[in-house]
């Protein structure tokens, strides 16, 4: 099935004001619009005869060995509103096409248990443990050993959200919360014993860079930073020990003013890719917007809403037919632009529409 398909059954089986969740984002939607189109606005100029050597598109991360494509799983919360299954059935989907999946602190199973579910399917799978800085750096730290103890090989520190992002539909909807019998499980038991709601995840009251140095220290996991858009923080992130850093937007339910995640890329690249790996996520739906963003100097891409789409469709047979898609679709770009590997595509690949070099 193609990502489409999923989608669209998706949206046939879920409770509308859940599909409004995952498909929604902040104040008008501009953003969440933005990011699929500044792909658009891109083409790939390949180059020819450059051999035939068999492909390679695996790709090494902080933490992760080598993932069998430069594709991961964005963080999204709540994946038992989209299938009784849950992250269970995105762990092992996960594991088995040899993706990194990154499990969150708002996730509906817990840590260990994903882990534990991702090991069903590859000896060796590559989870990480996204959280946010939380105003008590207790919490904070207890959410990191979690992580440890649960087997995750790297931790993404979300840093787009000092405040909740107003979802739009949500607010017309009255979603402001997990419905009964759903929990945000990895809150539990912790200091301060909060109960486990949403409204117990509080993104952040005044977290510094140098509270994120704090927690770099504190462990010795790989620490990405999740929601880059000015080269500036991407400068601060490595000079505070982060291992890597995502470039997002946080798919578009966050500040509805902010450019597209693929157009504040190239900036951010250009300001440490030369010293930490450089991700992205927001709007990537084709295996062509991969080899756009690793054209634009992108060490690997994560999905978001897709994922949903096809556990919400299929279980774990959908996230499967996802990342097996994307991954399918990419190694067949790649050899249509001379590529063997990712590192082939380059900067000079790329070009805007209506522009040729
Ligand atoms: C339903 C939903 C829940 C999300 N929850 C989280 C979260 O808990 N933590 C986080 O860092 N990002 C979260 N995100 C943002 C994603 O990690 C990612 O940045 C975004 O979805 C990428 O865009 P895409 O959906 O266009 O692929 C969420 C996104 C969605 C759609
Ligand atoms: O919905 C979101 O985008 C999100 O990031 C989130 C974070 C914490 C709890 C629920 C959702």
């Amino acid at each position: 099935m193609t990502l489409r398909a999923l989608h669209d059954a998706a949206r046939r089986t879920l409770d509308p004001v859940h599909y409004d969740y995952v498909a929604g984002g902040a104040g008008e939607e501009r953003v969440l619009s933005a990011n699929e189109a500044a792909f658009d606005r891109y083409l790939l100029l390949p180059r020819t005869l450059r051999g035939n050597e068999p492909r390679d598109t695996t790709a090494r991360l902080p933490g992760a060995g080598r993932a069998a494509a430069p594709v991961f799983v964005a963080p999204t919360a709540f994946h038992r509103l989209m299938h009784p299954d849950g992250e269970d059935a995105t762990a092992r989907a996960a594991a088995a096409e040899g993706a990194v999946l990154v499990t969150g602190t708002a996730a509906t199973t817990a840590v260990d248990a994903v882990v534990a579910a991702a090991r069903e399917a590859a000896p060796d799978p590559a989870v990480w443990f996204q959280l946010y800085l939380h105003p008590r750096p207790e919490v904070t730290e207890a959410l990191v050993r979690r992580a440890e103890q649960a087997g995750c090989t790297a931790l993404v520190v979300t840093v787009d959200s000092a405040v909740f992002g107003r979802h739009t539909r949500d607010l017309r909807n009255g979603f402001t919360d997990l419905p009964p019998g759903h929990a945000a499980e990895n809150m539990r038991d912790l200091p301060g014993a909060p109960p486990g709601t949403l409204t117990d995840i509080p993104m952040s009251a005044a977290p510094t860079w140098r509270d994120f140095g704090e927690l770099a220290r504190t462990t010795t996991l790989p620490v990405l930073v999740k929601g880059i858009l000015h080269p500036a923080d991407a400068r601060l992130a490595v000079e505070h020990g982060a291992s890597g850093v995502i470039v997002s937007n946080h798919g578009g339910r966050q500040c509805d003013a902010v450019p597209a995640a693929l157009d504040c890329l190239p900036a951010v690249v250009d300001a440490v890719a030369d010293r930490t790996p450089v991700l992205m996520d927001g709007g990537v739906r084709r295996g062509s917007d991969i080899a756009v963003a690793l054209a634009l100097g992108a060490t690997a891409v994560g999905v978001g809403r897709p994922v949903m789409w096809g556990l919400a469709a299929e279980g774990e047979a959908g996230v499967r037919a996802v990342l097996a898609t994307l991954r399918d679709e990419y190694d067949h770009t790649l050899a249509l632009c001379g590529g063997r590997r990712n590192a082939d595509l380059t900067r000079d690949m790329v070009v805007r529409r209506g522009e040729t070099r």
